[in-house]
């Protein structure tokens, strides 16, 4: 069975997940980033897209000691599996998810990533072709399923976030909205991709939770019945 797969982001109010120089900008505060690092320790493992990676170097640890404790208690990892999308295995070998917050990570290419870069990867990580030109979603999920992850968050960004939603491939979306304008029509937003034009296609959701968190509000959703 694929994992429940739980996407979770931060954007601004006018719904940009970053500047027009797409570098890393916190739009969450202490509270939202307290609840991020707890869905993060309940998760089996958190993916980013390859695009995040080059703007943000994530980690994707657990910022919290504690919560990384009570998983090695609990028989598992201290931290989630780390996920990387990345169709032609451009994924720095130096990056912050090798240095900080050792774990497994897994990197999921193309047919079309160069071998070199690929064998360099296998030295740090696991690689898993999946998808002949770009990674194809469902191929990953069933792939993790495989690997044992049972929940799968997904953090960004925009282009991976539009085809976990544009596919349908989720079961709860949670939208971090912060109090504050980032503004540029460059700046990636929620969803970028290519977008729907038919009313007919869009992705419809069901409004499941407000809560006010910091000075922004979360919202819960999920896929319209
Ligand atoms: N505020 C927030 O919560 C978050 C913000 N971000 C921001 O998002 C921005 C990065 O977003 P993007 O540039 O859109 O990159 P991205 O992280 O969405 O990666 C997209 C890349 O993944 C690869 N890919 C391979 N197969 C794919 C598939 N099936 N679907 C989609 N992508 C596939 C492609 O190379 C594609 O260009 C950064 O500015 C980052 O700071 C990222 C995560 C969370
Ligand atoms: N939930 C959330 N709120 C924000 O304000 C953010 N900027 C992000 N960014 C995401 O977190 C990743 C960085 O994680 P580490 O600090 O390296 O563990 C970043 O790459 C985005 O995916 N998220």
């Amino acid at each position: 069975m694929r994992p429940y797969v739980i996407i979770n982001a931060a954007m601004s109010a006018d719904g940009k997940l970053a500047t027009r120089e797409r570098k890393q900008t916190k739009i969450s505060g202490p509270d939202d980033f307290l609840r991020v690092d707890t869905l993060r320790a309940e998760s089996d493992a958190v993916m980013v897209g390859i695009g995040t990676v080059l703007s943000d170097d994530p980690s994707l640890r657990l910022k919290s000691e504690e919560y990384a404790a009570v998983r090695k208690a609990g028989g598992k990892d201290p931290h989630p599996m780390r996920v990387v999308i990345d169709s032609m295995a451009r994924m720095p070998a130096d990056g912050d998810m090798f240095k900080k917050g050792l774990g497994r990570v897994v990197i999921f290419v193309s047919e079309k990533a160069p071998k070199e870069r690929c064998d360099a990867l296998k030295e740090k990580a696991t690689v898993i072709s999946a998808g002949a030109d770009s990674v194809d979603l469902v191929i990953v999920l069933d792939e993790l399923a495989k690997l044992g992850v049972q929940k799968l968050m997904v953090e960004g960004g925009a282009t991976l976030l539009w085809s976990f939603l544009s596919k349908e491939l989720f079961d709860e979306i949670r939208i971090y909205i912060g109090a504050l304008i980032i503004g540029g029509k460059d700046a990636p937003t929620f969803a970028d991709g290519a977008g729907f034009t038919d009313p007919a296609e869009f992705t419809r959701l069901s409004l499941k939770n407000i809560e006010k968190i910091d000075d922004g509000v979360l919202l819960t959703w999920i896929k319209k019945v």
